[in-house]
């Protein structure tokens, strides 16, 4: 995996930051992992754009961020582009660069949102709407992520957005993803350690679970933190983390998952 590295304004401190740049060949999957098939990758030394007074006292690893979501947006998004934007931290830095652009350079762009969240913060910033009823096709689509490893499978879903940002990705030519060093794994499960997300329609949690128990590992309903019971998604389901403790074949791994019957019914 190639890397990128920023340097944070505030005391010189090098903050690494993982930019993977996967082209037109992500697969989408109805679990929390994500393959890309043709890769290619950039790297880069990146300084971080200009930080006002207040911004430089962001924790460095904001910083390094911020920096990696406004690099992802000047060298991905062009003008009159269809924008698929992500959910979680790390995407929001991302949407700020898109409406400083917007201002600035007086781009024409329309954001396809992956959430509720990422609908909202397009919506607080003045940015346009689409949804993929009108633009199903996407020109590049930017988004974090919870764990990448060196054939950059990804764990995605630690905000529980998955579903519909493996939509949109997979509508995309492009799918951009921002990863700080934190999320950076030789093998999946490193760093992450809450297990795989894996979206699954209420009715079917305990057959799936069953399911995901023969294949090893702990499947944990997520239980939500201001509210009793489980977490309820955008799309009105439930989400088991699935908790492994060895190194997987994922792509065969998601191929198995995708052939328990409930995920087609969740994909339709
Ligand atoms: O469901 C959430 C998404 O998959 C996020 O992209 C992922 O959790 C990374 O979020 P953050 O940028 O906050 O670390």
């Amino acid at each position: 995996m190639d890397e990128m590295f920023t340097k944070a304004s505030n005391g010189f401190r090098e903050i690494r930051a993982v930019g993977v740049h996967v082209k037109n060949g992500f697969r989408i999957c109805t679990n929390g992992v994500s393959q890309d098939v043709n890769s290619s990758h950039f790297k880069t030394r990146y300084h971080p754009p200009f930080l006002p007074e207040s911004e430089s006292k962001l924790q460095p690893i904001e910083v390094g961020k911020k920096s990696a979501a406004w690099k992802a947006v000047d060298h991905h998004v062009m003008d009159n582009f269809i924008v698929g934007v992500g959910s979680g931290s790390t995407a929001v830095y991302a949407m700020e660069r898109l409406a400083l652009r917007v201002k600035e350079e007086g781009l024409k762009i329309l954001c396809v949102p992956t959430s509720f969240q990422s609908r909202q913060i397009v919506k607080q910033l003045g940015l346009s709407l689409t949804d993929l009823e009108e633009h199903p096709q996407v020109d590049v689509a930017i988004d974090g992520a919870d764990e990448v490893d060196y054939n950059m499978t990804l764990i995605k879903g630690g905000g529980g957005c998955l579903t519909q940002e493996k939509i949109v990705s997979s509508c995309s030519q492009n799918f951009i993803v921002i990863a700080d060093h934190r999320k950076d794994s030789k093998e999946l499960g490193q760093n992450w350690t809450k297990g795989i997300p894996i979206e699954v329609i209420p009715m079917a949690f305990v057959p799936v679970q069953r399911r995901l128990e023969k294949l090893g590992g702990t499947p944990v309903l997520r239980m939500a933190i201001a509210k009793a019971g489980p977490v309820i998604t955008d799309n009105g389901n439930f989400i088991i983390d699935w908790k492994f403790s060895e190194v997987r074949e994922w792509t065969v791994i998601n191929q198995t998952i995708k052939m328990i019957p409930v995920f087609r019914q969740n994909r339709t």
